[in-house]
């Protein structure tokens, strides 16, 4: 494989969304040499728990622990203790906790290094607006006005205060969050769908080759490599578009 290859699989976090732990492993082992990011959602993880965390971490993979979490500030702290106490290279919050809820998190990673040194400070990123909601569901359900863009930023630009690494939003939103964020600021996008993928529960998509244009940093894919005939086929042929974008 090109290091070309590679630098872009690195930039591809795999959704791994099963309910049982040897399906995951089977994907695995499908995606054998291929260096991308792997997600491990809540719904793995309730069942697998931080032991299948360890054996991605010894398999070598970088590792997205995505349990969102969004409770009071003392909760989220002791939580983001735990969860860097693991070894993930990323996880996230819901920046719909507010400022001290976030700075709460990077409190709790802090004091896990602080306690053993031989771990590193992950990425902490916020959720901003999911990337199911549309906008009449922001305005009328979730009852935010203005713009999906606009909440998103907002949402992006309260995450840098709180001392953040970047924000979960969709790849519809990386222009105007780097714009007000600046470059250094991670974006990591799911609603991502390959030309003629299903949308199914997404609401603001684009292809990885459009994500990529936009300037994000991570794509996130699940159902399209996961539900794929061959996922190692559809994996390297989003690689591939990555590449050429
Ligand atoms: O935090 C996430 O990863 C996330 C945030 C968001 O706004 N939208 C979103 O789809 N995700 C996750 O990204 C993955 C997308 O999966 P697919 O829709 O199957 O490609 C799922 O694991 C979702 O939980």
């Amino acid at each position: 494989m090109t290091s070309s290859f590679n630098q872009a699989a690195g930039r591809l976090m795999v959704a791994l969304d099963y309910p049982a732990v040897d399906e995951a492993r089977n994907l695995i082992k499908s995606l054998e040499d291929i260096p991308c990011y792997m997600k491990i959602g809540m719904q793995l993880y309730y069942t697998a728990g931080p032991d299948f965390v360890r054996e991605l971490k010894n398999l070598g993979y970088s590792v997205f622990l995505d349990l969102k979490m969004h409770d009071i500030p003392n909760t989220v702290k002791g939580g983001a203790n735990s969860i860097t106490r693991l070894g993930v290279d990323m996880f996230n919050v819901h920046a719909a906790g507010g400022l001290k809820m976030m700075s709460a998190a990077r409190e709790g990673a802090r004091e896990a290094l602080e306690a053993n040194s031989s771990l590193k400070m992950p990425l902490i990123i916020a959720v901003t607006q999911l990337t199911s909601t549309n906008q009449g569901m922001l305005n009328e359900e979730i009852g935010i006005p203005g713009t999906v863009e606009d909440a998103v930023v907002s949402y992006a630009e309260l995450t840098k205060k709180a001392g953040l690494d970047g924000v979960v939003a969709s790849p519809l939103e990386v222009k105007s969050i780097k714009e007000r964020c600046g470059l250094h600021f991670q974006t990591v996008t799911p609603g991502i769908r390959p030309k003629g993928s299903a949308a199914g529960d997404q609401s603001r998509t684009l292809t990885p080759g459009e994500a990529m244009r936009q300037g994000t940093d991570f794509i996130v894919v699940g159902r399209p490599i996961t539900a794929a005939p061959s996922p190692r086929e559809a994996l390297e042929q989003i690689i591939e578009e990555m590449k050429l974008s």
